[in-house]
């Protein structure tokens, strides 16, 4: 038995259940002091939402605009939904069954999710043409597919082997004409890096084609962006028409539209009006011209509408041509809409086929927004970009350049510009050189510049759309017999134009875009001969330059290192240049100042072309 016993005083009764009530009622209150601070947060949301849209939901009261009470809920419920960045704009559809009313003239800045593009299957899956032109193994002597006039031709022309890209399309394009009734040919898209031969893939399967049929209609038409390079096209295409029976137009503006249409079309009377020619190849505006002005002039049995450097004539759209040209051949072919008809046997065989459409490029982006516009006929696309770039959407914008080209890129000041140009020219005896810059006023300095600092060493000439075209192809003979080392020349010239035998490239002012610098590099290391192309960027153009090579998907091109002293002796030699210079273009300026008051004064003497060698004007 306990002798003692000893209470603790512990308060009243306190039992258990107290305790628990009140860590519960504590619990209670902590959470409401949560919900209070987290609603006093909401409501400043709130307010912003009201103050901003106050106006607007004034306007908008028969769409019911949600109860500033509902709201509270929705935001109480949604807390995390309403995010710094939207804050008073974003409403957010509650959790609740709540309808939520849009309210309209609010932005909504949700981010959208990312759609992926899916390429139409031809896009996807391309006919994969190889850049190889070294290793050539289809002998133009063993095709039993080709013409044997066309195969002496080529051989005169010194072509024994076909480039891939020709090896593949021209047997594609032959046989497509073969198709039993009523399957018409598919059309094509040729996408092949520069001076892989592009020009003959299409000329050689229209000649064989054509001259197996005689008649008096345009039976092809070759449309180009530029007068040089439709003058450069109908030419190989007259080469090759040689003991053909077949004849070649070309319509550009170099001669006088009524000149031209003499030589286009006759008027007989047994058949009224019918074509001179076989083959037309033109400018895109000078077409429209033709179209509307020439009397007679149908593409009725146009068998093959060429397209070539098909992304520029798209980007520089003269006259509306495709529009008018699309027009003219559904007219011609009694069609309601120039719309592709769909793939069945009524559409098709009801139909006399629409022209077989041939596009051609270095940089024709296998883009189907882009190609859309062209209206083809299940086409086909035939790609020298690896096939593994064609799984996304890298091939949009993919462009590949030969594989003899040798790339680089030079920085420096502007004040080293010059030198470092110099430098090359002179001392690194860089010959057959075509030089780009971004303004004829520029070439035009440069030029001058150099010839005054080169006396004696270099021969330089500027090419520029003032001159004509005989003086043009007097430049280039000279270039190739190493008269003239430098063609300096803007980016009117950058574009398919074949120099013969030129070995560099300099981007004296770096391009503009992605196109331009594959065009512009791509007219050295062409048809298999090696290459250099060199583009000078000022120190802070290089970031620029290097995005412009991402958005081509081009990998990085390798920097050529040329220590200062390699070209600073260069400089006393560079100041009295300059001043010579000044000097010279001083005196054009003030020749063709009195020249223009000669004239205004009521001389008659008509501006002509510049000539090669006349100094006189710019
Ligand atoms: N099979 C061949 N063998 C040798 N030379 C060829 C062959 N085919 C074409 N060439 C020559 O290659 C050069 C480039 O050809 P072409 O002008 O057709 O190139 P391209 O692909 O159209 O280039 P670009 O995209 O710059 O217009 C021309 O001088 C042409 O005569």
């Amino acid at each position: 038995m306990d002798l003692f016993i000893i209470n603790r005083y512990i308060g009243e009764n306190v039992d258990d259940d107290l305790i628990d009530r009140e860590t519960k009622h504590l619990q209670k209150l902590k959470q409401k002091i949560e919900e209070r601070k987290k609603t006093h947060r909401n409501q400043k949301a709130i307010d912003t939402i009201t103050l901003k849209h106050e106006d607007t939901e004034k306007q908008f009261e028969c769409y019911k605009p949600l109860e500033t009470e509902n709201l509270k809920d929705s935001v109480e419920n949604n807390d995390k939904e309403i995010t710094e960045e939207n804050k008073g704009i974003k409403r957010k559809k509650s959790t609740n069954d709540r309808v939520e009313f849009k309210v309209l003239g609010i932005s909504d800045f949700e981010k959208k999710s990312k759609v992926q593009r899916v390429l139409p299957r031809w896009l996807s899956h391309p006919y994969s043409v190889s850049k190889n032109l070294q290793n050539l193994t289809c002998k133009v002597d063993n095709q039993l597919w080709l013409h044997s006039i066309l195969k002496n031709t080529l051989l005169n022309e010194g072509i024994t082997h076909f480039f891939p890209v020709q090896e593949q399309v021209i047997p594609f394009i032959l046989n497509e004409h073969k198709l039993p009734y009523p399957l018409w040919p598919h059309d094509i898209c040729v996408s092949a890096p520069t001076g892989s031969g592009k020009t003959l893939t299409f000329i050689l399967p229209i000649i064989q084609i054509l001259m197996s049929e005689i008649g008096h209609y345009i039976r092809a038409l070759i449309v180009l962006p530029v007068q040089e390079l439709a003058t450069q096209v109908a030419k190989v295409c007259k080469k090759y028409c040689t003991n053909t029976g077949l004849r070649v137009a070309l319509l550009s503006g170099s001669t006088p539209l009524h000149q031209e249409q003499q030589h286009l079309m006759k008027y007989t009377e047994s058949s009224g009006w019918i074509s001179e020619v076989d083959i037309v190849v033109c400018t895109a505006g000078r077409l429209v011209e033709h179209l509307q002005n020439t009397e007679g002039f149908s593409l009725r049995h146009l068998k093959f509408l060429v397209i070539d450097e098909a992304d520029r004539i798209m980007d520089n759209i003269q006259n509306d041509w495709l529009y008018h040209m699309d027009r003219h051949i559904r007219l011609e072919h009694n069609l309601v809409t120039s719309k592709v008809p769909p793939l069945n046997w009524n559409s098709i065989s009801d139909q006399k086929s629409l022209p077989q459409k041939l596009l051609f490029s270095a940089t024709l982006s296998p883009d189907p927004e882009l190609l859309e516009q062209w209206g083809l006929y299940q086409p086909k696309l035939f790609s020298a970009a690896p096939i593994s770039d064609f799984e996304g959407e890298h091939l949009i914008k993919k462009y590949t350049t030969p594989d003899e080209l040798i790339e680089q890129f030079v920085t420096c000041s502007a004040e080293e510009k010059p030198l470092i140009l110099f430098h090359l020219l002179v001392e690194k005896k860089w010959d057959k050189v075509l030089c780009f810059t971004n303004s004829a006023q520029s070439a035009h300095r440069l030029t001058v510049l150099l010839n005054e600092w080169g006396k004696e060493k270099l021969k330089v000439v500027e090419l520029s759309s003032a001159l004509d075209r005989t003086s043009r192809e007097s430049v280039f003979k000279k270039f190739t017999q190493s008269e003239v080392n430098v063609i300096i020349s803007t980016d009117a010239l950058a574009r398919g134009i074949d120099i013969p035998e030129c070995s560099y490239v300099i981007s004296y002012d770096p391009p503009r875009n992605i196109k331009t610098y594959v065009h512009r590099v791509g007219r050295t290391g062409r048809a298999g001969r090696v290459g250099t192309a060199v583009t000078i960027l000022l120190h802070n153009q290089l970031n620029m330059f290097k995005e412009l090579l991402q958005s081509g998907e081009k990998s990085e091109i390798p920097q050529m290192e040329i220590p200062e002293e390699a070209y600073s002796h260069l400089l006393q030699g560079y100041e009295t240049a300059i001043l010579e210079m000044k000097k010279i273009i001083h005196t054009e300026i003030n020749n063709k100042v009195r020249k223009s008051i000669e004239l205004k004064r009521g001389s008659k003497k008509r501006a002509k072309k510049r000539k090669y060698g006349d100094k006189s004007i710019q």
